[in-house]
């Protein structure tokens, strides 16, 4: 078992509402993403959890606080935003460092340095590292202790194509293990690829929280292209329980409900399917629709609004 349950987190600074309210519960053998734009209080969120920050709520890991664990890095292994290391302290004795107090011996420290890629230069200094390597070793920080949770602030920031591959079968190999992960990441593809359940906020607040397919289906960006020898029937029936119809290509294209709906609809009309197709939205089109309102930081090029492409 390693639940963790986040409860009503919250957190101003100054007259800014940074997490408000916040809920939500990780379960152990998956993987949860933890999304949101810009300064939407995702880091925050996660140094709230681990009591770094003081604020509102509680979150417990299999029922007990952070700053209640007996040996904390065997229970949760953390990589937050801000690296922690000393430039000139050696890899290999930075993670040493970490490891005695815990009563973790050497071995595990090269055994970890050993999963993040980093045997090569365990002697090298952290302060000539590059910013995929720094990241490593932080990777390799978090699972010192063989935790059964991880917390990982953008786990992938620096790291090649090649990196990411390998963090997103790490990481999913740790969950399928039974453990519960919770990463935050602005790659969205790399998202959709590693991640099954979402905590997606926006301004602080929570905007989705569920299985990822369940996020992607929910979008109207979503649709059904339908072929049918009685479209001019099937339009008003679709359009009577809730769906947009458009003519698109001999047949029409709906939105706003599932499949399964269009060809209840049709059946219960006594109406004929030729082809019944589901386009989900991908996961980028589902957050941009979900956040579009709560950016924090705008931009004001707009390509649409007659900027150069
Ligand atoms: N120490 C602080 N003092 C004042 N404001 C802060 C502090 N830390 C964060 N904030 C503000 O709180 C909000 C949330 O910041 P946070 O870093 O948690 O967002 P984030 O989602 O992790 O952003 P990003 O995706 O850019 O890393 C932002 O408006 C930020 O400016």
């Amino acid at each position: 078992m390693a639940l963790i349950e986040a409860r009503s987190l919250g957190k101003t600074f100054g007259a800014h509402r940074a997490v408000d309210d916040l809920s939500f519960t990780v379960r152990p053998g998956s993987v949860t993403g933890f999304l949101g734009p810009n300064g939407s209080g995702k880091s925050t969120t996660m140094r709230l959890m681990l009591g770094l920050d003081r604020g509102e709520g509680i979150t417990t890991f299999d029922g007990v606080p952070f700053t209640g664990l007996d040996h904390p890095m065997r229970h949760v292994g953390a990589l937050l935003e801000a690296k922690p290391f000393h430039p000139t302290r050696k890899a290999r004795n930075h993670l040493r460092m970490l490891a005695a107090p815990n009563g973790i011996d050497d071995r595990r420290v090269d055994e970890v340095i050993d999963m993040v890629g980093l045997t090569g230069v365990r002697g090298g200094r952290p302060g000539k590292f590059s910013l995929g390597m720094g990241q490593r070793l932080g990777i390799a920080a978090a699972l010192l202790g063989d935790p059964h949770t991880l917390i990982l602030d953008e786990p992938s920031n620096g790291l090649d194509p090649q990196g990411i591959t390998w963090l997103r079968n790490l990481l999913k190999h740790l969950a399928q293990q039974g453990r519960s992960v919770f990463v935050s990441s602005h790659l969205l593809q790399e998202m959709a690829l590693l991640a099954d359940e979402l905590v997606v906020i926006g301004r602080g607040r929570m905007l989705a929280n569920g299985p990822v397919h369940d996020f992607i289906s929910h979008s109207s960006l979503g649709s059904v292209t339908v072929r049918s020898p009685d479209l001019g029937a099937l339009a008003p029936a679709l359009e009577a329980i809730g769906a947009s119809v458009a003519a698109a290509d001999g047949g029409i294209v709906v939105r706003g409900v599932t499949a399964e709906q269009v060809g209840d609809a049709a059946h219960a009309a006594g109406l004929r399917l030729h082809q019944l197709a589901t386009h989900e939205a991908t996961l980028e089109e589902a957050f941009l629709e979900a956040t579009g309102l709560s950016e924090e930081f705008r931009g004001t090029h707009r390509p649409s609004e007659g900027g150069q492409r």
